[in-house]
């Protein structure tokens, strides 16, 4: 069933939301607006974080809402720090997120995009997610600062980080691409 309100981008993340807007163009069916608030996330698996979320801003919004989570999985710690990635990376900043695999051989991680979505039907709540992931590697630091771990992330057939790639490039291969790719073809098909 689909319907023409629109749907509320719920992210305390100006980087997000400017690469959604890239990213979807004027390629989504759906009005997208955005609304400004760092929601509370709870401990879990990638999902389960996503799902919970999604539910809250719900809750908070009581309208149709979308959010989106991004983990960073590094190969040699089991998928960690995983959706904790911004912690880590607020106490230790892009540097140290490369030395915490000092100690390792196997340099890969996983950028982990999940959106989530809610029709935001109080009664149940229930979530749809769409989720990409780009392959990659963590290196030492390169290229331009303005967006969280971008400048440690060097995608697999890429000598470039994500940092340094042009900002187009990026968003025909990211995670974020990937994930919106999913939620564009779900909601054209509605
Ligand atoms: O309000 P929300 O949407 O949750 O925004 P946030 O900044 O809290 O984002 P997350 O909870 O998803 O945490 C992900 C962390 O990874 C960073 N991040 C997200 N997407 C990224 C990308 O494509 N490249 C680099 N860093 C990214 C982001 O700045 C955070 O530090
Ligand atoms: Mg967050």
């Amino acid at each position: 069933m689909s319907n023409n309100k629109p749907i509320t981008f719920v992210t305390g993340n100006v980087k997000k939301l400017e690469e959604l807007r890239a990213i979807l163009g004027s390629n989504f069916p759906v009005q997208i607006i955005s609304h400004d608030l760092d929601l509370p996330e709870l401990q879990g698996e990638i999902d389960e974080v996503s799902i919970k979320k999604c539910q809250e801003a719900a809750r908070r919004m009581k309208t149709r809402v979308l959010i989106e989570d991004t983990s960073l999985c590094f190969n040699a710690l089991g998928g960690l720090p995983g959706p904790y990635i911004k912690w880590f990376l607020k106490k230790l900043q892009p540097e140290g997120l490369h030395q915490m695999l000092a100690g390792w051989e196997d340099k890969s991680a996983v950028a982990v995009s999940t959106f989530a979505y809610c029709d935001g039907n109080c009664e149940d709540l229930d979530v749809i997610l769409f989720q990409g992931e780009t392959n990659g590697k963590i290196v030492a630091p390169r290229g331009t600062r303005d967006f969280g771990w971008d400048c440690v992330f060097q995608p697999d057939g890429y000598e470039e980080t994500y940092a340094e790639l042009p900002k187009g490039q990026k968003n025909l291969i990211s995670h974020r691409y990937k994930a919106l790719e999913k939620m564009m073809k779900y909601f054209k098909n509605l």
